[in-house]
């Protein structure tokens, strides 16, 4: 693959599942380098699109090329190059008798460049529990375990199947920390979560998508275009009731809010949040469907 060519290049994808269209005609790429969240709400078709782009589920029809191979044909060396976080990894017996540090071991085995076991046990912060069984371990210490067999062969495009679930809220920032390393090495990140704080921490870009199709993609800043990020003034009344207005115009409202009360109580302006832009964006979805003015399989 030559050095301006995308790491993950996805062109008019379906996917036809025998009663569902799970994915149709998603066109998006993911640029080297890039970390990218991949955003919808459940059946929105991330998984399915995610799995083609493992090579673990065949398309209909549509291009798609992940460092600069089709992941439907690719073979051995190309899979040393990815890195798979899945979710709720079976458990095995065989798997748990093992201690974190074998585990680890046994995997990196696999590939041709792998990292260091120690040092990957530290960056996913489980030095004190390195000599441990596997199956003594806690639910979050597990995800870490997971992440660890997943960046061990030092890949070129991780992906990272909503990597946080059952985190407490330290281990998830301990956890963006990790990923901000991989990506500050290099590594480029396919990212799909449901908490769009972690999105918003950790993405440089983000794709919605909805019934199968990319109803919105770009920077976090810019998710929706101006009218989703006009600004809202909120604040408390003088008997207490809490308000909140939406304007392009913030310092006009202020301007005449002061003028009416002096100091207005709780006084705030802000952007929405990506997570405010998101459930406008799937409520108008589910509006125009129930309408019929949105043509979803
Ligand atoms: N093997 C399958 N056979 C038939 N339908 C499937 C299959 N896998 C997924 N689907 C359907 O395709 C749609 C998309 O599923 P998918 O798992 O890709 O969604 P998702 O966006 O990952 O959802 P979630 O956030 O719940 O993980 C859903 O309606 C689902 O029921």
């Amino acid at each position: 693959m030559t050095s301006g060519e995308p790491a993950v290049r996805v062109s008019d994808l379906h996917k036809q599942y025998p009663k569902h269209r799970a994915v149709d005609g998603l066109s998006f790429e993911i640029h080297r380098g890039e970390t990218f969240a991949l955003l919808g709400p459940n059946g929105a078709g991330k998984s399915t699109t995610v799995e083609i782009l493992e090579g673990y589920r065949r398309r209909t029809s549509g291009q798609v090329s992940v460092l600069g191979e089709d992941p439907g044909t690719a073979g051995r060396p190309w899979r040393s190059r990815i890195g798979i976080v899945l979710q709720d990894l079976p458990e095995s017996e065989v798997y748990g008798v093992y201690s974190v540090r074998e585990q680890i071991t046994q995997q990196s085995h696999y590939y041709p460049n792998p990292r260091d076991v120690q040092e990957v046990i530290d960056a996913v912060g489980l030095r004190a529990k390195a000599d441990a069984k596997v199956r003594t371990l806690s639910g979050g210490q597990r995800r870490r375990l997971d992440v660890a067999l997943g960046i061990i062969g030092r890949p070129e495009l991780l992906f990272l199947d909503e990597p946080t679930t059952g985190f407490d809220p330290e281990a998830r920032r301990e956890f963006w920390g990790l990923i901000r390393g991989l990506s500050a090495d290099g590594t480029t990140i396919l990212l799909t979560t449901h908490y769009l704080d972690e999105a918003a921490e950790l993405a440089d870009r983000v794709g919605i998508i909805i019934g199968g199709r990319m109803r919105a993609i770009g920077p976090v800043g810019e998710i929706g275009g101006d009218a989703a990020r006009t600004p809202i003034v909120s604040w408390t009344e003088p008997d207490g009731e809490a308000h909140s207005q939406r304007t392009p115009a913030p310092a006009a409202l202020v301007a005449e809010l002061t003028a009416r009360l002096g100091e207005p109580r709780d006084l705030e302006i802000r952007r929405p949040h990506l997570e405010e832009i998101y459930l406008d964006m799937v409520a108008a979805h589910a509006a125009g469907a129930a309408t019929g003015t949105e043509d979803v399989a």
